[in-house]
């Protein structure tokens, strides 16, 4: 599904992350785990297009788009929710939710049937739906955010840092819908935050000092006390 060979990726000709290879396959939820300032959003942002490799191969479901522009790539299904949960905050959260699903529903009927999955996936927000987004909380806001994501059907979906500036209650709601989420599309998640993890990951690398270090399942890796020490320094 997404396939990442020996991607090396930094700002100018200075490497952040080196030789980075991963896949993420259907209705996995692939968990990166590292430490501030290690390159977690400079890899998402990478895959998405919005900044170019300096070396490596991208694969989505077999097509290469390493060179491929952004926008082309979340039309092939590769999608990212950045970090800080923008949406239009002077729009109401079904408008917002409207927008985000214009790109595959055509006329109003069809627009209002599109959000119904996501509305039913989020009660927060179908409670909220006339409500401007800019005076949602944190966690709403970020439930809005993937909500809009997943109306452009995406066969993965990136998430960077969904739990940052959220109360643990609200990250382990988060978990558990990412869970949900997996069952039909594919997510590669960026965290430094454990618990996001512990409840949705398949499996879990950890990146440090530019590479990927470690890589197992949620178990093997989330509580050896000596990994999250030496690796994120929690
Ligand atoms: N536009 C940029 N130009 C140059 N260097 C950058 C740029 N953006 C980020 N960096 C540097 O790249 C490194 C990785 O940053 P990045 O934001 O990817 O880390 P991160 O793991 O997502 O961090 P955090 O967990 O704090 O969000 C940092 O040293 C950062 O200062």
């Amino acid at each position: 599904m997404l396939d990442v060979q020996n991607l090396t990726v930094g700002y100018g000709q200075r490497a952040i992350l080196s030789d980075i290879s991963f896949t993420v396959e259907p209705g996995e939820v692939v968990a990166i785990l590292g430490a501030n300032g290690v390159g977690k959003s400079t890899l998402l942002r990478t895959l998405a297009g919005l900044q170019p490799g300096l070396a490596g191969t991208v694969a989505l479901d077999g097509r290469t788009i390493t060179r491929t522009a952004a926008h082309k790539r979340v039309a092939l299904g590769l999608c990212l929710v950045p970090e800080g949960q923008q949406s239009f905050p002077a729009m109401s959260v079904q408008e917002n939710l409207w927008l985000g699903a214009s790109l595959h529903a055509r006329g109003r009927s069809e627009t209002e049937r599109a959000v119904e999955p996501v509305l039913d996936l989020f009660p927060k927000l179908a409670e909220r739906r006339s409500q401007l987004a800019g005076t949602l909380s944190g966690g709403e806001r970020q439930m809005l955010a993937i909500g809009r994501a997943l109306l452009a059907r995406p066969t993965v979906l990136m998430l960077d840092e969904p739990s940052h500036g959220l109360a643990p209650i609200i990250v382990e709601q988060l978990g558990e819908r990412i869970a949900e989420i997996a069952r039909e599309t594919s997510v590669l998640v960026v965290e430094q935050n454990l618990a996001v993890p512990a409840r949705a990951a398949t499996r879990v690398l950890v990146l440090d000092e530019g590479r990927i270090t470690r890589e197992g399942r949620p178990e093997e890796i989330l509580h050896n006390e000596d990994v999250i020490h030496a690796y994120l320094g929690v």
